[in-house]
C-alpha cells in the first residue's frame, strides 16, 4: 500500500517520476479531488479541525463549549468554473441540500442550477465559493479583493484549483480583519511554503495538497 503526498507546484514532476518507477499505477483521479473539496467544506462549516484542536488543548473543560458550526443544508454555494472537478463537486453538493449556482465561461444547457456569467454574482449570492478553476493568465487572482468584498463577512472560500487563483495577500487581510468568515485551502500561491499568518487563525483549514491521489492496493 502506498501513501503519497504532493504539492500542486511539484505535482506533475512527482507524478511522472513515480509512474516511471511504477510506484503508482494511475493518474490523478478527479472525483477524489471533489471528495476532498467537500471534506474541506464540511470541515470548515462544522468546525471539525479547530474543534479537534480545542479538545486536544484541554480548552473544552477549561473554557466551555466551542462556538457552533453551520448547518449544511440550505447554505448557498457558488462553484467557480464548472470543469471536471467543478461538475463532480456539484453532484456531491446536491446530496447535502446546498443551494447551488455556478460560474463558467459558458452556460451549460444540461445543468439546471443558476448560471452566473461572472464571478461576482455567485460571490454576492453565496455563503461559500468553491474554486475549481484552471490557472491561466485570465484566471490569475480571479478571487480578488472585489470578489471577497462581495462575498462579505459571512462568506467562505474553498480552493482546490491552484493557489494563485486567489489573491492570497488580500485574502489574509480579509481573514485577519474578519471581512470574510474563513477559508479551506488545498493549494497556496507558493506551496509548499505557506504564509505564516494563517497558522494562528482558527478560521482557516490548510491541507498539503493531498487531494489528487489516495491509497490503493498494489
Ligand atoms: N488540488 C488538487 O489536488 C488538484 C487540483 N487541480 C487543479 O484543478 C483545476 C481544474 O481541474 P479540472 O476541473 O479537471 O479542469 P477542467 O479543464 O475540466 O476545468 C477547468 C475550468 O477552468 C476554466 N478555465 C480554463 N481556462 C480558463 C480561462 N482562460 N479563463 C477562464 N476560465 C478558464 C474552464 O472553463 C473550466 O471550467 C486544474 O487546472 C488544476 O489546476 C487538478 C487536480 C488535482
Ligand atoms: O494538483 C494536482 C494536479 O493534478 O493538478
Amino acid at each position: 500500500m502506498h501513501f503519497i503526498r504532493v504539492s500542486s507546484n511539484m505535482f506533475m514532476n512527482w507524478l511522472k517520476q513515480l509512474i516511471k518507477q511504477k510506484s503508482i499505477a494511475k493518474q490523478a483521479d478527479l472525483p477524489i479531488v471533489a471528495d476532498l473539496a467537500i471534506g474541506l467544506l464540511i470541515d470548515f462549516l462544522r468546525r471539525i479541525s479547530p474543534g479537534n484542536w480545542y479538545v486536544r488543548a484541554g480548552l473544552w473543560a477549561k473554557t466551555g463549549d466551542y462556538p457552533l458550526g453551520f448547518k449544511l443544508g440550505g447554505m448557498q454555494v457558488g462553484i467557480v468554473r464548472l470543469g471536471n472537478i467543478g461538475s463532480e463537486v456539484l453532484n456531491r453538493l446536491q446530496a447535502f441540500g446546498f443551494i447551488i449556482s455556478y460560474n463558467s465561461r459558458r452556460k451549460r444547457p444540461s445543468v439546471l442550477f443558476p448560471y452566473c456569467a461572472n464571478v461576482y454574482d455567485p460571490a454576492v449570492n453565496s455563503d461559500v465559493l468553491v474554486v475549481c478553476c484552471a490557472l491561466t493568465e485570465q484566471t490569475h487572482h480571479i478571487i480578488n479583493k472585489d470578489v471577497m468584498a462581495e462575498l462579505g463577512k459571512g462568506g467562505m472560500i474553498i480552493n482546490v484549483g491552484r493557489g494563485a487563483l486567489i489573491d492570497e495577500k488580500e485574502m489574509l487581510q480579509f481573514l485577519v480583519q474578519g471581512d470574510i468568515n474563513g477559508v479551506g485551502l488545498d493549494v497556496f500561491e507558493n506551496d509548499p511554503n505557506v504564509p505564516k499568518e494563517p497558522l494562528r487563525l482558527d478560521n482557516i483549514v490548510l491541507l498539503p495538497c493531498q487531494n489528487a491521489l489516495t491509497h490503493w492496493e498494489s
